[in-house]
């Protein structure tokens, strides 16, 4: 589990962190979402204890990371995959990491075949492409076999297939029952990953739910041959309806079951049409004031 309170940072008269409350729960992905500038990665590297905050805490399995009595073995992060010594092999990168967190090295090679690098073990890390620099970054991140993972825009730049690789291996990791917090400006790629989201702007927290909370109640639109007697019909049943002409728009009750009722009495239906909000539509609703540049216009 991570625990953020009232986590700030401040940056000579900006704050990239504001006052940020959050927790992240294990056996899930948890999408770190927010423009860019947010504050996304600055809070990532004060949880990681790379940043001191200027106010307010950051725990991993309820200690701060420099209070971590092993560090290794408790949260593995990937803030910067081409952060590595680009003459060092692959092997030999995660064996010296492994040194410094007093980890066997066999461990290393079963990272290595984790992340699906063994054949590339023995190359050297600055001749990775960025797919493989974000595998070996994952690699290390997995080396003291951690509870905690923090992945940094992971799939920033990747192609189609190494995205799917990470959003698979992301979920798996999470289905282990482990803790992973994974940051992104996308919503469109989190609204595939993620169970659960925390969105913030300008270093605030805008929203802290689930992937099907933020799209807001499922409606659907009905049209009907007689709108009227099906709206009574609806209503009677408990659903709400809101009319205009022959459009019906239903809430408190699924399609399927809307559908059933016309049919039962003998309604003929133009249109049965479930209307759901997307992530991308309520991701932009929430961070539209809080976008640093915007793309013209006033901002
Ligand atoms: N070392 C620093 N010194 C001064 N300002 C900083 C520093 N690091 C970050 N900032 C500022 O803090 C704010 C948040 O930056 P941060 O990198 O945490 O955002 P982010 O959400 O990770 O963005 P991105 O998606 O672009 O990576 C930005 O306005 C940035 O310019």
């Amino acid at each position: 589990m991570i625990e953020v309170r009232r986590l700030t940072k401040v940056y000579g008269a900006g704050r990239a962190v504001d006052r940020l409350t959050f927790t992240v729960k294990s056996g899930v992905v948890t999408g770190f979402l927010g423009p860019n500038g947010a504050g996304k990665t600055t809070t990532l590297r004060m949880v990681m204890g790379l940043d001191r905050p200027t106010e307010g805490t950051a725990t991993v399995a309820g200690r701060r990371y420099a209070d971590l009595a092993d560090p290794l073995r408790t949260v593995g992060a990937l803030l910067d995959a081409r952060a590595v010594h680009p003459r060092r092999t692959a092997r030999d990168h995660l064996r010296c990491l492994a040194a410094s967190g007093g980890i066997a090295d066999r461990r290393v090679d079963d990272v290595l075949g984790l992340v699906g690098l063994d054949q590339a073990a023995r190359r050297r890390a600055g001749e990775f492409s960025l797919g493989m620099s974000q595998r070996l970054g994952i690699a290390a991140a997995l080396l003291g076999d951690p509870e905690v993972l923090v992945l940094d825009e992971p799939v920033n730049g990747l192609d189609p297939e190494g995205i799917w690789w990470i959003r698979g291996f992301m979920r798996s990791l999470a289905a282990e029952g482990r803790t992973v917090l994974v940051s992104s400006h996308l919503m469109s790629e989190m609204s595939v990953t993620a169970d659960h989201l925390i969105v913030i702007g300008r270093g605030r927290l805008l929203a802290d739910a689930g992937v099907a909370e933020l799209t807001g109640p499922q409606s659907v639109l009905v049209r009907a041959a007689r709108p009227a007697e099906l709206a009574g019909l609806l209503s009677a049943e408990g659903a709400s309806v809101s009319r205009s002409g022959k459009a019906l728009t239903v809430t408190g009750m699924g399609s399927a079951a809307i559908g059933a009722l016309a049919a039962v009495r003998g309604l003929a239906l133009i249109e049965l049409t479930p209307q759901r909000t997307t992530l991308e539509e309520a991701y932009m609703g929430l961070t539209g004031d809080s976008v640093e540049f915007g793309g013209g216009g006033a901002s």
